[in-house]
């Protein structure tokens, strides 16, 4: 059976990169994809964007949505302080099964909790389930058309506090234009876009943070 092209990002890590060194996972991804097979990973330009955010944010608890390979869960949870976590919502479990063993090859698993389902799913099992107070800081990767419904599930689920920071990527490329809309013209979130590129390619993109103002 022909590997998969998450199965080779994860082989050429195991293979190159230093275990127990994110940078050196991250650094590694990132040679593999822009100089042999592209990937959705968020990349180096746009992760830079990221760790400010995050640093901003100084999160105790972190959701992402939409791991795949575990670039970005790698990527935040390498910037988290002692005793913060980062919980990570996979979908697809042949790209949970790859992160999963991204995540431990780069030496963060103890931060990092990923969970495999729908977020529709998981978002309302937080608070019981995962016994999640409210969330510092939330990253949005996943299917762009799930990015307005999951916001506004979050604030249903009460998930959310005043200072909260969304951080969404892909806002220009594929593109989320109606989480756009929603999000900026919603008095309950300040919002910010940050000009970016898609990753590894020249194409424009952006990031766009929304903090909720409770
Ligand atoms: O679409 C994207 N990413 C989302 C995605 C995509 C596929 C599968 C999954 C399966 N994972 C999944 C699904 C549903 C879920 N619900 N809860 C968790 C969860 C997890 C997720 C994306 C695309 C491009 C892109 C593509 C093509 C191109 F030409 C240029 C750019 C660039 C990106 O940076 C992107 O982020
Ligand atoms: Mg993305």
């Amino acid at each position: 059976m022909n590997q998969s092209k998450e199965q080779r990002i994860l082989n050429f890590v195991l293979q190159n990169a230093v275990r127990g060194d994110p940078c050196s996972v991250l650094d590694t991804i990132d040679k593999y994809c822009s100089q042999k097979e592209w990937a959705m990973n968020v990349g180096d330009e746009k992760g830079l964007i990221l760790d400010k955010t995050v640093e901003e944010a100084n999160p105790s608890v972190a959701l992402e949505l939409g791991t795949y390979c575990g670039y970005s869960a790698v990527r935040i949870a390498r910037l988290l302080k002692a005793g913060a976590y980062l919980l990570t919502v996979e979908f697809n479990p042949e790209f949970a099964a790859i992160a999963k063993q991204m995540i431990e090859f780069a030496g963060v698993q103890d931060k990092v909790k990923l969970l495999e389902g729908p977020s529709e799913e998981i978002i309302p099992q937080l608070k019981k389930k995962y016994e999640v107070d409210t969330l510092d800081f939330v990253f949005l990767d996943h299917w762009k058309d799930r990015y307005t419904p999951d916001t506004i599930l979050l604030q249903e689920c009460n998930l959310l506090r005043k200072g909260s920071v969304l951080l969404a990527d892909n806002i220009i490329f594929p593109g989320a234009p109606e989480f756009l809309n929603y999000i900026r013209n919603n008095p309950h979130f300040q919002c910010t876009n940050y000009p970016s590129h898609l990753e590894y390619m020249k194409v424009v993109d952006a990031m766009e943070k929304a903090v909720f103002l409770g």
